[in-house]
């Protein structure tokens, strides 16, 4: 069985797909509206705004909380305030969700490669990533400022494709966003049900509860 795997690649989503990352993000927003004197909004609600990396998530709940749109000189203020927060407490709930990592051994022991492909800054990714003792993991890592274009661009994808060379690739993210741009770059999208959402084109995706589920459906698309 050694390396029966070889030629093919995970490529990942980061934010409720990887990694559970949802209160840390909340915690980080909620300190950037408090300090505009603003109330903080419910880490139910931040979930879905998670996905279109820190600018929008933080336009989203500016509304929420205000009431009203923020200009851009304010979200240029909170966007610095937020990514010094988050950039320090990057790591204080956030964790990989449950078998993720070891589904992930087991592919790469076999002679897969894992890459991640966030809509998150990649220097954040990769802070993200490196705290948690994961980064050996993945052999490239692409967010929202590293290709042409984000998700749901197929453009980030094609670049981890790209870095890591694999003939074959499956994509495994939570969102609709993730599931355009595999869909886009002729990748097979695998979603899990656990993750932030919003999910509104599950036909064109393999939809999970766990990645014990998920691996041997995963396997079978890299092989097939
Ligand atoms: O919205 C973000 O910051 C990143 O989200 P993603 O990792 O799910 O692409
Ligand atoms: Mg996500």
């Amino acid at each position: 069985m050694a390396e029966d795997l070889r030629g093919s690649a995970l490529i990942f989503d980061l934010d409720g797909t990887l990694v559970d990352t949802v209160e840390d993000l909340s915690a980080s927003m909620n300190h950037v509206l408090a300090a505009a004197g603003l109330a903080p909004v419910p880490t139910g609600e931040v979930r879905h705004l998670v996905g279109h990396g820190a600018r929008r998530m933080l336009m989203r709940g500016f509304l929420l909380s205000a009431g009203r749109e923020a200009q851009e000189g304010e979200l240029d203020d909170a966007m610095t305030r937020f990514l010094d927060f988050y950039g320090e407490n990057i790591a204080v709930h956030s964790r990989p969700f449950d078998h993720v990592i070891e589904m992930t051994e087991g592919f790469l022991a076999r002679g897969a490669r894992a890459a991640i492909c966030t809509n998150k800054r990649e220097a954040m990714a990769r802070r993200l990533i490196e705290t948690l003792g994961v980064a050996p993991l993945f052999d490239a890592i692409v967010g929202a400022d590293t290709a042409e274009a984000a998700k749901p661009d197929p453009a980030p994808v094609r670049l981890c494709l790209q870095e890591i060379g694999a003939a074959r690739a499956a994509f495994i993210g939570d969102s609709d966003t993730d599931i355009r741009a595999a869909g886009a770059a002729g990748l097979p999208c695998f979603v899990a049900d656990f993750g932030y959402g919003p999910v509104t084109l599950a036909d064109r995706a393999a939809v999970f509860s766990s990645y014990r589920e998920a691996a041997p459906l995963i396997e079978a698309a890299l092989k097939g």
